[in-house]
């Protein structure tokens, strides 16, 4: 049952209570509560995603992204490699969590980043192999909203059917746009070649994009794994606009300390939750490193310093957060069929809600923030491998995305190519700057700290010139704006430095590593190291950032999380 007022909840004492009713703690909380002998309780703090048309209408992206109301509107320190600039660091405050205010973009990454994950935490069960099934668990492949003829835009061996969440291809089409990308792929085959399904584990190349849409509709983990049907269930509680300070009532086993609580706060008052079981922090990379610091679970320095008291020294917390720097560039296109046409002319926009509204067709079904996605990898004589190693899982994982944008962001018609350094090689950090639990954490992504970064988003740049240079593009492309290209070198770096923001995939802030390691947040299992009855499961605990986005990893993660969990507790 779903709680808006703490005063209508029938108590504060569960098996299990989860921090956090975002795109992982909504998985957890519905495979735990499977299990009718088991009472769970998810604290969030944000409002209902329920008849929020923002987050339900694909197209409405741009407006979900920019409501402060559903996100905890944070911003990065400022960032040496982007001449000091700070950037918005988005997070959704919203039933749901980011799944329901993201991009909906669906990607899973490489077989190798998840063969890496395998290795980093010496555990088979993290493999691409072992995981499998678990992104299939999750996934409902469902026909797009146009229902058009989908043969040769991907391949259905690899996708689930049965899961909560929709994953469609594109309901609406742009036809000329769309045919130039697919014509560059037979052009510069070389450089561009057309890869069947980019989910495959095989990312490599230009593929339709995939997106977590279903019949024209946002599908996130609070319409998917808080659906009517589960929600109604007498053992699963969740409770809105409840905000974790931290954990309290210290217990040790044989040394370990556990928690007898979880302090929240609901308008002006404290409540502590309990749990009998485990806690398990489902806050996100920014969220859960934050309740773990607050709680003294952290490096002896930092907490020290803010008068905090250290229950369990564990310097990673915070460090090593993974992340994907991201820059759009733009070209003016000799062509109304863009999504400009309808985003800049308030009579189509309203034409297509209203479309939206009658029948779930029309541009709205569709995100508008690409028709494909590109996975490339640099050349083997690039600069950046001067400065640093291949940084990639493998061979097989890429560098660099492209997403192809029927669109730009000034006024007339433009198409965009997206460029996000996918193997970033920098790390950064999120710490707790003040002794006040709901004082926003410092965030610091490091973008371009390590000069690989820099160097790799520079040639995507120019990967990007070279694919709109393809022959079919000839007539249609205009000017590139800004022009990028024929900028002196220092100038060139400048405008990269000063137009780089996030790709808000940051992952890593709790991360697992093997049992018994000196180093890392979590054991395999994701258990905080060092504790008893506490667990992390989202995407802090993704070791280093997938070549992807990571939403669906961050599913994968939970589905077998709560599988961990049940095992754990023979549920
Ligand atoms: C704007 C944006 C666009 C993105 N686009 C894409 C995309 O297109 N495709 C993709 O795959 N990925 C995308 N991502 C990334 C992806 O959505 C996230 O990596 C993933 O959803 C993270 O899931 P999570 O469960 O770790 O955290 P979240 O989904 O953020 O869940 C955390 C939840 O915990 C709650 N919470 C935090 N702190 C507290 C507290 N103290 N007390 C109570 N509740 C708390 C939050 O309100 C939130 O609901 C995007 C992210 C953003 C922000």
């Amino acid at each position: 049952k779903l709680y808006e007022d703490v005063a209508d909840l029938p108590g504060l004492h569960y098996d299990f209570v989860i921090v956090g009713g975002g795109t992982a703690g909504n998985v957890v909380a519905n495979r735990l509560s499977e299990n009718p002998h088991v009472s769970v309780l998810v604290l969030e703090a944000g409002p209902s995603n329920d008849g929020v048309l923002d987050s339900e209408v694909p197209f409405l992206l741009t407006e979900m992204f920019t409501n402060p109301t559903y996100s905890w509107n944070y911003t990065t320190t400022p960032m040496p490699g982007l001449n000091g600039r700070s950037v918005s660091y988005s997070r959704a405050f919203i039933l749901g969590g980011c799944s329901a205010h993201n991009g909906m973009v669906y990607t899973r990454g490489a077989a190798e980043d998840f063969d890496r994950y395998a290795e980093l935490s010496a555990d088979a069960g993290w493999s691409w192999n072992q995981l499998f099934p678990y992104f299939l668990k999750n996934e409902k492949w469902t026909a797009p909203a146009d229902h058009h003829d989908t043969r040769g835009q991907f391949n259905p061996h690899v996708h689930g059917t049965n899961g909560p969440i929709f994953v469609s291809l594109n309901g609406f089409s742009l036809p000329t746009f769309e045919q130039k990308v697919i014509e560059t792929t037979k052009e510069l085959p070389h450089d561009f070649p057309f890869n069947l399904d980019p989910n495959s584990g095989k990312p490599l190349g230009v593929s339709w994009a995939q997106s977590t849409i279903g019949g024209g509709e946002r599908s996130t983990s609070a319409t998917g794994y808080l659906a009517p049907k589960f929600i109604q269930r007498p053992n699963l509680h969740v409770l809105l606009h409840a905000q974790v300070s931290k954990l309290v009532n210290v217990t040790r086993k044989k040394g370990r300390p556990g928690f007898g609580g979880v302090e929240f706060r609901y308008g002006e008052s404290l409540f502590v939750a309990h749990a009998a079981k485990e806690i398990v922090l489902s806050g996100g990379a920014i969220g859960s490193p934050q309740i773990l610091m607050n709680s003294g679970i952290g490096a002896h320095a930092i907490l020290s310093a803010l008068g905090i008291t250290t229950v369990l020294d564990l310097p990673s917390v915070g460090q090593n957060a993974s992340d994907q720097p991201f820059m759009t560039t733009q070209w003016a296109v000799n062509s109304t069929e863009t999504f400009d046409s309808i985003r800049q002319n308030a009579t189509r926009f309203a034409e297509g809600m209203a479309q939206w509204n009658a029948s779930r067709t029309g541009p709205f079904v569709d995100s508008g923030i690409m028709t494909h996605l590109g996975w490339f990898r640099l050349a083997r004589d690039s600069p950046a491998f001067s400065v640093h190693p291949d940084p990639s899982s493998g061979p097989d994982a890429p560098h660099l995305e492209f997403s192809f944008i029927p669109g730009g962001a000034t006024p007339g018609n433009s198409m965009s190519i997206g460029i996000a350094v996918v193997s970033p090689v920098s790390r950064g950090s999120v710490v707790i700057n003040s002794s006040d639990p709901f004082a926003p954490p410092l965030i610091d992504p490091g973008y371009f700290s390590n000069e690989w970064d820099f160097l790799a988003m520079r040639d995507g740049i120019s990967l990007a010139e070279r694919f709109t240079s393809a022959p079919t593009w000839s007539g249609y492309v205009g000017a590139m704006t800004p022009n990028l290209a024929n900028l002196s070198s220092a100038d060139l770096e400048t405008a990269i430095r000063n137009a780089t923001v996030s790709n808000l995939h940051m992952v890593g802030t709790a991360g697992m590593s093997p049992c018994g390691a000196r180093y890392g947040v979590v054991d395999p299992d994701l258990q905080v190291k060092g504790a008893v009855g506490l667990s992390v499961i989202d995407a802090s605990v993704v070791p280093i950032v997938p070549a992807a986005h990571t939403q669906a990893v961050t599913y994968a993660f939970a589905e077998r999380g709560a599988d961990l969990l049940k095992q754990r507790w023979g549920l």
